[in-house]
């Protein structure tokens, strides 16, 4: 990681990993090779934007006042991990325990439990959709971000649609674990650090996502904190990048692109505002296919496979015996 000349953070905020980690580029938001990032499906951390400058004055006081009297989602951790899971799967996955509870939350009760926490209790991470019951002057100031620059990258690389702003408020050391989503995502840090790592879409043979109908599809299920090696062999050799993201500060997360999440330690609340777009049609198929498109596939593939054979046990026999010694 390299030293960073502000000083406002350093490496024993960082959480310890044995990943084997290059940095993500960092560039102004005028230099052009931020596109040609961005067309290659490369992550890019863009710094001097606007973005979310409006937001720079949200600190808990401001929120607290101005956040409306509307439930926000939290989320509940035992420990420092925030594993993401499908409650629509659970049904089809006997035995699984949610690692975290969700609760509706006033943002006064929030507020008041994030200022008494103590080493020890429970995590919470607030995450919300960005939307009209957020309170008024919210409303404002996100009217107020740089939508020119956003809807400028979703037009000049032809993403689909926005779907959704997702305002995050973490806890100093909260972790979201390696997974993968299906939108671009433009991550605007907004108050507090991130230490964001980052895996292509090749690296799948090395991160081991559960199964696509399992609650936690899309999730890595190496656990970076304690990596099984004899259950997960190749995580040994996962290649990755990483960059510590500062307030004003965008991350562009590619589409595909496996991401693992972490607030600083001892470094107070983080506070990060997320542009998810569709991925945009796959107009022509070009050869030779895109990583990310294999991956696609193999989720077709996996689904499909599923839902005809009915019974999880039967995949991994069908499709050995269609490749072994045949397809080599
Ligand atoms: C962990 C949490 C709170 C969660 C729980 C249950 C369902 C969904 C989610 C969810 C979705 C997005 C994020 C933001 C970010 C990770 C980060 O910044 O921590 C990220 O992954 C992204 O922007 O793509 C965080 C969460
Ligand atoms: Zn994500």
């Amino acid at each position: 990681m390299a030293s960073n000349n502000s000083k406002c953070w350093d490496e024993s905020q960082l959480r310890n990993y044995d990943l084997n980690l290059e940095q993500i580029p960092r560039l102004h938001c005028d230099d052009p090779a931020v596109d040609e990032l961005i067309a290659a499906n490369k992550p890019v951390v863009i710094t001097g934007s606007k973005l979310v400058e409006s937001a720079r004055k949200w600190d808990l006081d401001y929120l607290e006042q101005n956040m409306g009297s509307g439930d926000y989602t939290v989320f509940i951790s035992q420990n420092h991990k925030f594993k993401y899971y499908d409650e629509k799967k659970i049904a089809k996955t006997s035995g699984f325990v949610p690692p975290t509870n969700k609760l509706d939350m006033k943002l006064p009760d929030f507020m008041k439990r994030l200022r008494k926490w103590k080493r020890g209790d429970d995590r919470m991470y607030l995450q919300q959709g960005l939307n009209n019951t957020v309170g008024p002057e919210i409303v404002k100031d996100f009217l107020k971000f740089d939508w020119d620059f956003c809807s400028g990258k979703q037009n000049k690389h032809h993403w689909g649609p926005l779907t959704s702003n997702l305002l995050l408020i973490g806890m100093e050391g909260n972790v979201t674990p390696c997974h993968y989503d299906e939108q671009q995502n433009l991550f605007a840090q907004v108050h507090g650090h991130k230490r964001c790592i980052l895996f292509a879409p090749d690296q799948f043979e090395c991160l081991y996502p559960h199964p696509v109908f399992h609650p936690h599809d899309r999730q890595s299920m190496v656990d970076f904190d304690e990596p099984d090696y004899n259950t997960f062999p190749k995580f040994r050799q996962v290649r990755g990048c990483e960059t510590v993201l500062g307030p004003g500060e965008i991350l562009y997360i590619p589409i595909y692109w496996w991401h693992h999440i972490e607030s600083l330690m001892r470094g107070g609340h983080t506070i990060t505002v997320n542009f998810w777009y569709k991925g945009g049609a796959n107009t022509s198929v070009t050869y030779p296919l895109k990583d990310h498109q294999k991956v696609a596939i193999m989720r077709n593939i996996e689904k499909m496979l599923v839902e005809v054979l009915q019974d999880p046990k039967e995949v991994s026999p069908l499709l050995r015996a269609i490749v072994l010694g045949r397809y080599t």
